[in-house]
């Protein structure tokens, strides 16, 4: 695969700093307390896999990294810069870090797919148009698009959907990206597809990844490091052979028996 620099061969094996860190994050809807003075950090190149079960608080992490919803207490850092509380002009830096492959897709249903992917990097980046067609064309020759550019979304199945979303998360070259139950929405049949891609690029590719999935066997294949989320709180972690194998928390063995 080719994605220009982020080669797996420019990762040290200890990286020396955090890429991303959350701190006393609380969050609440109305009564609700859905993340519960929240700690932890990735580091960079790293895949960090969040599982436990439904209302748990997962998604609501990756909302809160890509703004779309703010924290009631606490601080978020990326890259060693604020994202909360910060001013909106380093807000939107901070964003631009980041990536993200919904479980609904969220394409432009009446732009090409090639303009589905050009269209950050040239309206947030300012990447010239040919620039940004020229990557988008690679990035679908990655996920097996090749023959897709002029094609619209809705006339594509929900795995190739997906893979576009994918390549429209990469076009913005994002240093993480951030993956919330992509195959959820597909068909049976289109999961391992879209799964190998996600493995291969995780495989090959130095980009840091912060993945909520119910697929057990990828998170046990890709991940560094697995938080065990319950009620807001990361209540186990370690190394997926540890988790999955051998968790010390009753919690996390109870969850795993259900799902696996
Ligand atoms: N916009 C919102 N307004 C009110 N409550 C919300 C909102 N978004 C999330 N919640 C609540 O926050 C809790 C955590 O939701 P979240 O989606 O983060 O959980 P999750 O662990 O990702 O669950 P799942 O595995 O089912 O996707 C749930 O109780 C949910 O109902």
């Amino acid at each position: 695969m080719s994605v220009e620099t982020r080669t797996k061969s420019s990762v040290t094996d200890a990286p020396s700093s955090e890429l991303i860190r959350l701190a006393g994050v609380t969050k609440r809807f109305g009564t609700n307390t859905v993340l519960d003075q929240l700690d932890f950090s990735v580091q960079p190149g790293k895949h960090v896999t969040l599982i436990g079960p439904s209302g748990s608080g997962k998604t609501t992490i990756l909302r809160l990294l890509m703004t779309l919803t703010k924290p009631d207490e606490g601080t978020i850092t990326v890259d060693g810069q604020q994202l909360f509380p910060a001013p909106e002009k380093q807000i939107r830096e901070v964003r631009k870090k980041i990536g993200m492959v919904f479980q609904q897709f969220n394409l432009f249903p009446n732009m090409s797919v090639l303009r589905n992917i050009t269209e950050a990097p040239v309206q947030v980046l300012g990447m010239s148009r040919d620039e940004a067609e020229a990557r988008a064309r690679e990035l679908l020759d990655l996920v097996g698009l090749a023959d897709k550019c002029d094609a619209r979304p809705t006339r594509l199945s929900g795995g190739q959907q997906q893979r576009v979303a994918i390549a429209r998360a990469l076009a913005m070259r994002p240093q993480v990206l951030l993956l919330d139950e992509v195959t959820s929405a597909l068909d049976p049949e289109l999961v391992a597809g879209v799964l190998d891609l996600l493995r291969d690029i995780a495989r090959s590719t130095d980009i840091t990844m912060l993945c909520v999935t119910h697929e057990m066997g990828f998170a046990r294949d890709i991940s560094d490091q697995v938080l065990m989320f319950d009620s807001g709180r990361v209540i186990e972690s370690g190394p997926p052979e540890k988790i999955f194998s051998d968790p010390d928390q009753d919690r996390t063995r109870e969850f795993l028996s259900a799902v696996l």
